[in-house]
């Protein structure tokens, strides 16, 4: 059988550095009501304000880190690409951005024109959030409506405590935690609080967006919690790589505008570790399946930088997974029993 995809979905990144490109990008991100969640009159007022001075400001940042090939978050995703066509013998493996280019309504419509029935959609998220997660499988639905496209589609559910992904991880981690370092800080991205109260407050009024672990939540919290995931990714990595609680924390980084986003912020945690003494300090984005503006330049060049001007030696920022074969083999694993609904 030959007529069952594979469909990577990530991101997306502008087309180019120029401000024109990175403004287009930011403004069809930004006016996704699951990025920006308010109604449309007020969703258009902020978005306009955030791209009077933000475009310029994300293309120089996109400029210091802009590979020959492209953005590295595309570059890297087609390799993975190439990489996972050895891991699906079962059809084309193709990949989609949520914004920009590769679309995922090009490459719906490029499957079903091969002639493919089925797809198996892998949102390259390890943990849920409506800003991810569901506006990629529901550009997917709207698409495959829209087009009256007639094909199965299961999709991949957050994998941030399956057995595979962590494994892959802990392997990625371990020539670097086998280095002389003094700290682990697990930088996940951030989210604006409101996304996740709005998802967990019915099913539990009195969950604690501050808790220090993921300890007693329970299961269909969990299942809404981004935060929560996060922190269960983060203890399930230490327990696999052995490291003692005082060897690692996590924070949560790149928060954009005036909203209270979860905490702690990686940039305040930059500072406050600092300030107590670690020099050597490692960093690790398992939020991010590739490397990308978030983790090479909001990580690895400004947080390099703050961290040596609060009095830190050296900041070392572990890759992502990026086209590592074993998270290959891991996301085939994941994908073959991938059976989420679209
Ligand atoms: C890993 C999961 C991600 C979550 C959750 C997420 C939420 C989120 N992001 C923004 C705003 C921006 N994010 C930007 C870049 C970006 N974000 C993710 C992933 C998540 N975002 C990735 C993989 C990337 C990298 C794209 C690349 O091309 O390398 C940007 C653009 C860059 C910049 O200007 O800083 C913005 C803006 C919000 C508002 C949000 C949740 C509400
Ligand atoms: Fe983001
Ligand atoms: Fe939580």
């Amino acid at each position: 059988m030959t007529d069952h995809a594979l469909l990577l979905v990530n991101l997306g990144s502008p087309a180019s550095t120029d401000v024109a490109d990175v403004r287009g990008y930011l403004d069809q991100f930004l006016m996704d009501p699951y990025v920006v969640d308010l109604p449309w009159p007020l969703r258009r007022l902020l978005v306009s304000l955030i791209l009077i001075k933000r475009p310029a400001q994300s293309a120089h940042a996109y400029a210091s880190i802009w590979w020959p090939e492209g953005s590295p978050l595309i570059v890297i995703s087609r390799q993975l690409q190439d990489t996972m066509c050895a891991h699906w013998p079962h059809g084309p493996v193709e990949l989609a951005m949520r914004y920009g280019e590769p679309s995922i309504e090009a490459a719906l419509l490029g499957l079903a024109a091969q002639g493919v029935q089925r797809v198996t959609l892998a949102p390259l998220y390890p943990q849920f959030a409506e800003s991810t997660t569901t506006t990629a499988i529901a550009e997917a639905r709207r698409v495959i409506a829209a087009h009256g496209l007639g094909l199965e589609v299961r999709v991949l559910a957050p994998f941030y405590d399956q057995p595979e992904y962590l494994d892959a991880l802990a392997a990625s981690a371990r020539p670097y935690l086998a280095q002389d370092f003094d700290h682990l800080l697990l930088s996940f991205h951030g989210l604006p609080e409101r996304h996740i109260r709005k998802l967990v407050k019915p099913l539990d009024p009195q969950h604690d967006l501050r808790a220090a672990d993921s300890r007693g939540v329970r299961a269909e919290v969990l299942a809404r919690c981004y935060r929560s995931q996060c922190l269960r990714t983060a203890e399930a990595f230490a327990e696999r790589v052995g490291l003692r609680p005082e060897q690692w924390s996590v924070s949560f980084q790149s928060r954009l505008g005036s909203d209270k986003w979860i905490e702690p912020y990686t940039e305040t945690r930059l500072d406050e570790l600092a300030q107590q003494g670690v020099k050597k300090l490692l960093v690790m984005c398992p939020a991010f399946v590739a490397d990308c503006i978030e983790t090479l330049e909001e990580i690895g060049m400004r947080g390099s930088e703050q961290f040596e001007a609060a009095g830190g030696e050296q900041l070392q920022l572990v890759p992502c997974l990026n086209n590592q074969e074993q998270w290959a083999a891991a996301l085939a694993q994941l994908a073959e029993r991938a059976d989420g609904r679209l």
